[in-house]
């Protein structure tokens, strides 16, 4: 059903893309991944560390691993090798117009989302699958579609067309986070660790912060155990709670730093 070519005149040097070897008619099963069952799964601090230690490893880090929950990337087990071996699936290339996406049912099976000719590249929006903390946030896009969005910041899940577009074929990690914006809403400058000595999720500055920004808004009761804003005494807290229950910075907030408050003084 499928084929492998070189992409490099489209993507660079070295690329390759999926294309259709026959007619696929919309709504067929294109590929079945096997990587969310069979891959390493790391955080991503120790992805990082990793990249640190074998610098040559970023490429094959970066492209091929994939979000599926918050601070949780799948990479295929293959890694050391730098081989993809048979999982083709990460050799799918993005679009900003896909013909493929994610089964809802299966969240690990690629369908088609129209009908696709012979010849034509298979693609899938990354969106589908990756937040804010992807590795490959910034990547220029060069998928020449009309609605190119230009660099993928993989924050396109907030917006509300495209969720009604393409909930559907998102992944089940996606499909939580649409749902949780409505409760619990962190801004795209966040993001969140569960690298902590407890193993507790929280929430740190992916980008800089500026003081008075909003960093986060929820609807229900602002309670530490709803979400991942660790507490702090009143002087250490980088936050405080406004009365609309948005999470206002204190300071300026350099890259990493961490998003606290102080749950004993009034929130
Ligand atoms: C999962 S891999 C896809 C397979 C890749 N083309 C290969 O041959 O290994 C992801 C990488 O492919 C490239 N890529 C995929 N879609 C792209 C796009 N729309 N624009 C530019 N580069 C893209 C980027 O280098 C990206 O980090």
């Amino acid at each position: 059903m499928i084929r492998i070519v070189d992409a490099s005149e489209k993507y660079g040097e070295g690329q390759q893309m999926i294309v259709a070897a026959e007619p696929i008619a919309a709504g067929e099963k294109i590929w079945w991944c096997p990587c969310s069952d069979d891959g390493f799964i790391l955080s991503r601090d120790e992805i990082l560390h990793l990249i640190e230690l074998q610098p040559h490893l970023r490429n094959f880090l970066c492209w091929y691993s994939h979000m599926t929950e918050d601070d949780t990337y799948v990479i295929p087990r293959t890694f050391a090798t730098q081989q993809h071996d048979d999982d083709e699936c990460v050799l799918f290339n993005h679009s900003c117009e896909p013909n493929c996406g994610f089964d809802s049912d299966y969240g690990q099976t690629i369908v088609a989302m129209r009908s696709i000719s012979i010849g034509e590249e298979l693609t899938y929006d990354y969106s589908f699958l990756e937040t804010e903390s992807s590795l490959i946030r910034g990547l220029v896009c060069e998928c020449n579609t009309p609605s190119c969005v230009g660099t993928l910041m993989f924050d396109r899940y907030r917006d509300e067309e495209f969720q009604k577009r393409f909930y559907l074929y998102m992944s089940p990690y996606l499909q939580r986070r649409v749902r949780e914006l409505k409760t619990k809403w962190y801004s795209t400058k966040c993001f969140t660790r569960s690298a902590t000595d407890e193993k507790r999720k929280s929430l740190h500055a992916l980008e800089w912060i500026q003081a008075g920004e909003i960093v986060a808004r929820f609807s229900g009761p602002i309670d530490i155990d709803n979400h991942f804003i660790a507490k702090a005494s009143k002087s250490e807290a980088t936050c405080m709670v406004d009365a609309h229950k948005q999470v206002i910075s204190l300071y300026d907030l350099p890259p990493q730093s961490e998003i606290t408050l102080n749950y004993h003084g009034k929130l």
